[in-house]
């Protein structure tokens, strides 16, 4: 049943705590008169101008500014929306920033979802005082998904001539009758949802092969350090050398099955010869460390939007974070393997929507 209750006073923050980022949506209310702003309690003042003055927190947290949202209404209050991320590893810190800014003194509770929500609760308890209002993480993702697309209107796209780099172009997409559709969650690991309506979705499959393994592999194999590192390595790499191609083993293509000759038949599959190993370069193992994880998700994409008799795919998640070479062979494979039935969408705010639906089950007290 839907809990309708009154939202609590400002500050309200939505928070997805996940395997490796934490994501944090707060809502800056931009119409306070002069009079509200001289009364605003100074711990909320003080976290309201820390966050929005700010783009980087510390080492490692930073503010999306592009993708913020303006003009948004709750409970008669109008102001913007913000998206924090920082990586879990640094939940500590985040801890004991809650503790400095005496973020106890105006709220008691704070909305969060992922499994640090769960992980992490009994340390908000201990060190700051907070308790911690656990929401699941898919029911908060479907519910981002849901307000942002209807708030923004230019938040779903595809990429139409996705293998032709002179072609290749992000188009707009109308979701406004999007059902049924498969949700794509590439985070750490994959979760994939058949939603049939606003308020129903089963989670129908997942991989652990996900946005994790990548990195992992990628640190393993090139010695990276950061995503955005793998993602640049990856950029200027070729996959191919890495790959055991249809060819490699056909000679050409397999014609009786239709598989072209430059199809990967076994991702890693050159990497049994030692000449091989010797001649590819850290950027074709991030290359193909990329394609395979990709590819993979792409397959099993597809097989379950089969099973569910779904048109309509639509892949968040930050593994999508700067990483236009997977959203491409994600479009491409969809549309070739399902001989065009099927469509590869896209959503700009890739991996708040966690984030964005616990902040709605906030202010709208559980309703929305
Ligand atoms: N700055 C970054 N640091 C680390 N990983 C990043 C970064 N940007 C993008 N990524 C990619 O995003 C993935 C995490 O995505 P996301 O935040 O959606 O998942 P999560 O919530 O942490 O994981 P899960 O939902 O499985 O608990 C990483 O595994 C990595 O592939
Ligand atoms: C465990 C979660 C749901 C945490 O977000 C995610 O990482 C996931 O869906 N992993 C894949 C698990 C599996 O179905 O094999």
């Amino acid at each position: 049943m839907a809990r309708i209750e009154q939202p609590p006073p400002c500050p309200w923050f939505g928070m997805d705590i996940g395997g490796t980022l934490t994501k944090l949506v707060y809502f800056e209310p931009t119409d306070l008169t002069d009079d509200e702003e001289g009364e605003e309690h100074e711990t909320i003042r003080t976290i309201r101008k820390y966050l929005t003055g700010n783009k980087a927190y510390g080492k490692s947290g930073i503010r999306d500014t592009h993708l913020e949202m303006k003009n948004q209404s709750f409970d008669g209050r109008t102001g913007t929306i913000h998206f924090i991320r920082f990586p879990t590893a640094g939940m500590g810190a985040f801890i004991e920033l809650a503790k400095a800014k005496n973020f106890p003194s105006v709220a008691e509770t704070i909305c969060a979802t992922g499994g640090g929500a769960h992980k992490f609760e009994q340390d908000f308890k201990m060190e700051v005082n907070l308790s911690l209002n656990k929401l699941d993480e898919l029911d908060t993702l479907i519910k981002g998904i849901h307000y942002i697309d209807r708030n923004n209107p230019d938040e779903c796209y595809y990429w139409k001539h996705p293998t032709e780099p002179e072609r290749c172009e992000k188009v707009p997409f109308d979701f406004r009758d999007p059902y049924p559709y498969l949700v794509v969650n590439i985070g750490s690991g994959v979760s994939m949802l058949a939603v049939s309506s606003p308020t129903e979705y089963r989670r129908v499959t997942g991989t652990s092969l996900g946005g994790g393994t990548f990195l992992g592999l990628c640190c393993l194999l090139t010695g990276c350090e950061t995503f955005e590192d793998a993602i640049q390595l990856a950029a200027q790499g070729d996959h191919h050398s890495v790959d055991k191609l249809v060819k490699d083993i056909y000679g050409g293509d397999y014609e009786k099955f239709h598989l072209p000759g430059d199809l990967v038949a076994s991702s890693f599959g050159n990497m049994i010869y030692p000449d091989k190993r010797d001649t590819v370069s850290k950027c074709d193992l991030a290359k193909a460390t990329l394609v395979t994880i990709t590819n993979n998700i792409g397959s099993i994409a597809r097989m379950s939007a089969v099973n569910e008799g779904i048109e309509r795919v639509v892949f968040v998640g930050n593994f999508l974070r700067v990483n236009t070479i997977s959203m491409k062979l994600l479009a491409y494979a969809m549309e070739y393997w399902s001989k065009g039935a099927m469509k590869a969408l896209f959503l700009e705010h890739e991996g708040y929507f966690g984030a964005v639906g616990c902040l709605i089950d906030l202010v709208s007290g559980g309703g929305y």
